[in-house]
């Protein structure tokens, strides 16, 4: 039987109570792996070595794999992941250009 307007309009409210709830998570996540990226920046030596093409590769690969096994359409997860490379590369970046030289210290 149809829904009436007032039953859709409460579904559509829990529904996207559902999809406000992940969407925390998805972000604590993503802050969860910012946090690990700056120590494996901390780990590297100079700027030019910041980006890891065969690592990013993999990561890649191993998203896309995921993302098949969860019926997302890898090339969606596959641009979230190119865009996130470009924001945690330019991060490292930024944060290697505020260490103190070896000098310094
Ligand atoms: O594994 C690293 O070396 C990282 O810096 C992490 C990471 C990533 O976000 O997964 C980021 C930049 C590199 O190009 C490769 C991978």
């Amino acid at each position: 039987m149809a829904l009436t307007e007032e039953e859709r309009g409460q579904r559509l409210a829990v529904i996207r109570k559902e999809i406000d709830r992940i969407d925390a998570q998805v972000i604590a996540l993503l802050g969860e792996r910012a946090r690990f990226v700056e120590e494996v920046g901390k780990l590297k030596p100079s700027a030019d070595k910041v980006r890891v093409p065969e690592r990013e590769r993999q990561v890649l690969e191993r998203a896309c794999q995921l993302a098949v096994e969860h019926g997302i359409d890898p090339s969606f997860v596959e641009q979230l992941y190119l865009v996130m490379f470009d924001y945690f590369v330019d991060h490292q970046q930024k944060q290697l250009s505020q260490r103190p030289e070896e000098s310094e210290s």
